[in-house]
């Protein structure tokens, strides 16, 4: 019922128009029954009203399922964009923290479990109709019969729902088992080549981990379909027994003339495809509200940890110049859970930095150096102390211009294959020149923003990469381990030629790197140990 609600919600007219030209077909189907039942009993009728009848039926059942198709679609649609553009906005902590597998599930499964039900409700809307135009017509023909559906139809719908509650509980255990289950599909998809090439490393992974998940969401729909399967042949049985006792058992309490009769019978024979269409659909609507839930809290969640941007900032503010750029007391800590060993403090760390510096960020594994990167960027926002930006501390209301401040090659980075957000009128010419720059001009290819291809060697991809950092050209440059996977040539160039270019150039470079022979390329070397600052040392 949530799923009907949520399509109210979004426009309660175009429901009420369809609702109410549903149940216009649904009153003629009836009415059509009355008919052909009357002529059958011998009276007259003339050929133009059953004609005119079945126009209405055919024409207001289309409309209304018209308005519905379009409604329920353009709901779908609604709920991906707005969804999509919650998890942009959230966090990036509570992102990490929620991960991926849980974001995909909701992305993928529950919008479609939705999608497949908002599909079908107006074929429901449609049943539903006929369902109450019958039940009038049964009424009209005889209250005792309209009494005895009546009866019959509120007996279905107490054990129906009861029945179905149980199965939506079923299947909200199946639905939170779902998010483990594609946490293994991420891990066949990423870790194929690990799992490849070790046969138990492989039988384990399919024994213990993915057989279980996937096992338990089996055995928790099994159920919850079992359950939903008698609610629906439970409410089909009572349908027979209305007809039973209306065809034996009432005839001999009351006299019920034979068009009577078989007026109820005929209505009752009509009613069993559209009752059976609303059995059928039981499931659907039981996976939907489930999903539903699933989508609203994890929608919840995400709008409760919104950075709450405005996107008008950027518009408003492209001033990009500064001067000063500080970190005061910044902290930032991983909660791994209750033991404090799991914990990772990172802070409270003092920085500055000028134009056309290039910093060398260092330290072993683990000391912090991308968690660093992420709060310079403004990424993450200190739990303690702030970053100041020619004196102006950067909170919410200035974050998003002061992220557009960074190019940022991050260790994990995405490489789309669109030039996204770049539309200078030079972006041709430059992309042709940045790539020989590069040295993978024999490679790719750059056409109306696209890029020929990104199935690249790691090396080549991350000089791709750099690709759209040189065309973003913002003030300040923000490498993580770039030149971890180029070669010794290309390394060279990068260190020695690249990076002092950018410098020249009044850009603020920023380098986590372990090569430390190019390190006398820089102004400054900073070095991480655990988390704390272990020196910020000037070369020159
Ligand atoms: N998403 C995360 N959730 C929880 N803990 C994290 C997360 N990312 C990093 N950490 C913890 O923070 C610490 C610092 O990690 P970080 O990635 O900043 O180190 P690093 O210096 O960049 O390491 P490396 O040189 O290996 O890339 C690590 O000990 C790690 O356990």
């Amino acid at each position: 019922m949530n799923v009907i609600y949520l399509l109210i919600r979004s426009s309660w007219r175009l429901v009420a128009i369809a609702v109410f030209t549903g149940l216009l077909s649904g009153a003629c189907s009836a009415r059509l029954i009355a008919t052909i039942n009357s002529t059958v009993s011998g009276d007259r009728t003339q050929i133009w009203s059953f004609a005119a009848l079945a126009l209405v039926v055919l024409v207001a059942g289309i409309i209304s399922q018209l308005l519905l198709i379009r409604l329920s679609q353009g709901v779908i649609f609604d709920l991906q964009i707005r969804l999509s553009r919650r998890i942009l906005s959230a966090s990036l902590r509570h992102l990490e923290q929620l991960g991926a597998p849980r974001l995909l599930a909701t992305l993928t499964e529950d919008v479609q479990a939705l999608s497949n039900t908002v599909f079908v409700i107006p074929f429901l809307c449609i049943d539903f109709a006929i369902v109450v135009g019958c039940a009038i017509y049964l009424g009209w023909l005889d209250w005792v019969a309209l009494l005895l559906m009546l009866i019959f139809i509120f007996a279905a719908i107490v054990s129906v729902k009861f029945l179905l509650k149980k199965a939506t509980y079923f299947f909200t255990l199946a639905r939170e088992e779902q998010d483990r289950l594609f946490k293994q599909f991420r891990a066949i998809t990423e870790g194929i080549k690990e799992l490849k090439l070790n046969q138990q490393r492989r039988q384990a992974f399919l024994t213990n981990e993915l057989q279980p998940a996937a096992g338990t969401v089996r055995d928790y729909k099994v159920v919850s379909l079992t359950i939903l399967s008698v609610a629906s042949n439970g409410g089909q049985i009572l349908f027979f027994i209305a007809i039973g006792l209306l065809l034996f058992v009432i005839p001999r309490l009351t006299a019920v003339s034979n068009p009577v009769l078989s007026g109820y019978i005929l209505t009752l024979t009509y009613l069993m495809g559209p009752v059976k269409n609303i059995m059928d659909m039981l499931p659907n609507l039981s996976r939907a509200s489930v999903a539903l839930r699933k989508i609203e809290t994890l929608g919840l969640s995400l709008a409760a940890e919104s950075e709450s941007i405005s996107e008008s900032i950027v518009q408003n503010d492209l001033n990009q110049s500064w001067q000063h750029l500080e970190l005061v007391g910044v902290t930032h800590a991983y909660r791994g859970g209750e033991k404090e060993e799991h914990n990772f403090i990172f802070g409270p760390i003092d920085l500055a930095f000028q134009p056309g510096e290039l910093v060398f960020l260092v330290g072993g594994n683990g000391s912090g150096k991308s968690t660093l990167a992420k709060l310079i960027t403004g990424l993450y926002i200190p739990e303690e102390g702030e970053i100041r930006i020619d004196g102006k501390p950067i909170t919410n209301h200035n974050r998003e211009w002061y992220r557009q401040l960074f190019s940022v090659i991050f260790y994990d980075f995405y490489l789309f294959d669109t030039l996204l957000g770049l539309s200078n009128t030079e972006l041709e010419i430059q992309v042709i020149d940045y790539l020989k720059k590069l040295q993978i001009d024999h490679k790719v290819q750059v056409k109306d923003g696209v890029l020929s291809t990104t199935a690249l060697s790691q090396g080549q991809r991350k000089r791709l990469a750099l690709l759209t950092a040189y065309l973003e050209d913002r003030p300040i440059y923000l490498f993580d381990e770039w030149a971890s996977d180029q070669d010794p040539v290309f390394k060279e160039i990068f260190y020695t030629q690249l990076l002092p270019e950018l410098k020249n150039r009044g850009k603020t470079v920023l380098v986590i790197s372990h090569d430390d022979r190019y390190f006398y390329q820089g102004d400054r070397i900073i070095k991480l140990d655990y988390g704390k600052l272990q020196y910020d040392k000037h070369l020159h």
